[in-house]
């Protein structure tokens, strides 16, 4: 298989997708779920219900209207032309009373329902944001992206349709079956015979419909999963001409998801029309009996007339209410998938997060707090002496550390490591060492699984996640630019950072010149990704912000890809200007960047293999050695 496409489908197969069909709706607990959020609402509601009642009976007396017409008026021979006028107009008013209280009705519950939705979709996106990085490593990106926009809009659905049929077509229904009774209870008693018919073809219905339309949410959740994957791997795809391969891969879930929406709309049509037939057969079934009835003069006109016209209107609310079943499912199914992802506890959490679950959970157990040393106090604030971090020193244990990702394919085993403060230290290996997971577990992006990390002899397990990212500067392999001015990318939109600080910042580690020769200098839009600048501009970009951000502790992991020897001076100049008085780690692919530094690590399988200065290291002549001559080679040829 070729690459790209491999990696696509490694991705999309071994990422948990929560979009699978067999996902079934659990009614009762989603809408306990719910309820918390309807509750502040509750008075609205009530409003709701009110207009509802009022805009049903205002049009449910309207055929009761034209029977009074017709047997007290027209048919009795009394040529009243006054108390004819007065039902016309009583008639009007009805039409009009029905159309403002619904209009209010369907507004307040809109209003409601978005607010609701707004407020969980809110809270969503703020719970992702919160996992670890080991949770993005197990959840594809596709079906994140699902849950925050398809699974919120099924909710929002579920306000703006079902929660509305339920309550007016419900309510319609229960007042017409009384209206009938009222008007002649045997010839209500007839049209109830249909009943059970009815219910019998909606029940037969609902389940194919649930698997036709919960075929249709599956393939399309599958196709924007599809087109997430791409987007984001973009890159790979045209490095690998693979677009074809991929718009053949996209043809097959888009056909997949025609199909079952051809399938789906074939269903709701089959059923819409059943309905109709079944509605045409009451009227017959009530002309006739009515019929005779009238003929026989058992029965006014009026009543027969007002009868027929209900039972139109009869059939309406329950194809409507069976047709929002699927909504009511899917609704269903997201609020379980949503909850799912609410009751995912972050693996990583501060240690007062920690302690208020486990206080709100006593039978679990979890990690005794340690003694913390650095303090809230300490690292807190905007510029550094507000932060008052000033007496941090930087000094970094990692202590007998172990790490995998995955149960049984250990990454790190046992490894030891002492920074001194302000040491500046390269780190060196083949592909697949283990330098970057070294990087990610000091950063608590991943917590190791026996061992501590330690910073001033503090645990970064007890060093809330706030405060230890920012006594850490991180510049990744592939610097993230947001789409945003250069001022707020290098400041990260933190305005009590000023443009002067930004801008000194920039002619610190030398990216002045190169911003101002953009066209709008430090105004200029980067787009996503912060593609227009290249890969060496972005790092430059990344520099700036560790200097107005002022970390005690800089990463470096350095962008593999070959910078041209200017950029490259650059960022060597940048790293050398930014790693004074701090501690500094710097993950090199190229050998030049860390002949400098203080110490060099070099790791193979997890473990450091040998570590010196750059003169010791090619001196033992060991695997250090190996990498330099290689690059020397290199270089010559
Ligand atoms: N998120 C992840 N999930 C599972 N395995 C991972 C993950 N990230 C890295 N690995 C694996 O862990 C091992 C170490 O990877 P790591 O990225 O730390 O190496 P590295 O020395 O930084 O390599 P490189 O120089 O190529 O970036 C590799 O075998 C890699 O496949």
């Amino acid at each position: 298989m070729r690459p790209a496409q491999a990696i696509h489908n490694r991705q999309a197969d071994q990422k948990a997708d929560p979009n699978q069909p067999e996902a079934k709706p659990q009614y009762v607990s989603a809408f306990r779920a719910l309820s918390g959020y309807v509750k502040p609402h509750r008075w609205s509601l009530a409003a709701v219900f009110g207009c509802t009642v009022v805009a049903i009976l205002s049009e449910l007396l309207q055929p009761y209207l034209m029977k009074i017409a017709i047997d007290d008026n027209l048919l009795a021979g009394k040529n009243d032309y006054k108390a004819l006028l007065m039902i016309c107009a009583v008639y009007l008013c009805l039409s009009l009373s029905s159309f403002i209280f619904s209009y209010i009705q369907n507004n307040v519950l809109q209003n409601i329902g978005q607010s609701i939705v707004g407020r969980i979709r809110m809270e969503l996106f703020g719970h992702i944001m919160k996992q670890s990085m080991g949770y993005f490593d197990r959840t594809s990106s596709g079906s994140l992206i699902t849950h925050v926009s398809s699974d919120t809009e099924a909710l929002n659905q579920f306000f703006n349709q079902v929660l509305l049929s339920l309550f007016r077509d419900g309510l319609t229904l229960a007042f017409i079956i009384v209206m009938m009774f009222q008007l002649d209870a045997t010839l209500a008693l007839y049209c109830m015979i249909l009943l059970p018919v009815i219910f019998m073809i909606a029940i037969a219905f609902r389940s194919f419909m649930r698997t036709t339309y919960q075929l249709a949410r599956t393939r399309l959740s599958r196709m924007v999963a599809f087109v997430a994957e791409n987007l984001s791997g973009m890159g790979l795809v045209q490095a690998f001409h693979q677009q074809k391969e991929q718009e053949r891969q996209f043809d097959e879930r888009n056909g997949l998801y025609f199909r079952a929406n051809l399938r789906e709309i074939r269903t709701n049509v089959l059923f819409g029309r059943t309905f109709d037939i079944l509605s045409n057969l009451s009227i017959a079934l009530v002309t006739w009996i009515g019929g005779i009835a009238v003929l026989g003069k058992n029965l006014e006109f009026g009543v027969l007339y007002a009868f027929i016209t209900y039972i139109r209107q009869f059939f309406q609310p329950i194809n409507t209410i069976t047709q929002q079943w699927n909504t009511l499912q899917s609704a269903t199914v997201a609020v379980t998938r949503i909850w799912t992802i609410f009751g995912h506890k972050p693996d990583i959490m501060d240690k007062d997060e920690e302690q208020a679950e486990s206080a709100a959970a006593p039978q679990a157990k979890g990690r005794q707090p340690r003694v913390m040393t650095l303090t809230t106090e300490q690292v807190q604030g905007a510029s550094e002496e507000a932060m008052g971090f000033g007496n941090v020193r930087g000094e970094i244990d990692f202590e007998h550390i172990s790490f995998s990702y995955e149960e049984g394919i250990p990454i790190i085993q046992g490894l030891d490591l002492h920074i001194e403060p302000g040491e500046m230290i390269g780190v060196v290996g083949t592909t697949g060492a283990g330098k970057s997971s070294l990087i990610s577990l000091l950063c608590r992006f991943y917590d190791v699984k026996e061992g501590s990390i330690r910073i001033d002899g503090t645990d970064v397990r007890d060093i809330p996640q706030a405060m230890l990212h920012r006594l850490i500067g991180l510049v990744q392999q592939e610097p993230y630019l947001y789409s945003g001015s250069i001022v707020d990318n290098v400041r990260m939109f933190d305005t009590t950072i000023s443009r002067e600080d930004v801008i000194r910042a920039c002619e610190f580690v030398g990216a002045d010149a190169i911003v101002r020769k953009l066209p709008e200098g430090y105004d200029t839009l980067l787009s996503e990704r912060g593609s227009g600048l290249s890969a060496g501009e972005r790092q430059l970009i990344s520099f700036a912000r560790i200097i107005v951000f002022k970390p005690k502790v800089l990463i470096l992991d350095e962008a593999s890809a070959n910078l041209d020897s200017q950029t490259e001076q650059l960022i060597q100049n940048a790293l050398s200007v930014v790693s004074k008085q701090r501690t500094t780690i710097v993950i090199a692919h190229r050998l030049s960047t860390i002949m400098q530094a203080d110490r060099i690590i070099v790791m193979s399988h997890g473990e450091i293999v040998e570590q010196g200065s750059h003169q010791e290291l090619i001196e033992l002549g060991g695997q250090y050695r190996e990498l330099y001559d290689h690059s020397q080679g290199q270089q010559a040829g």
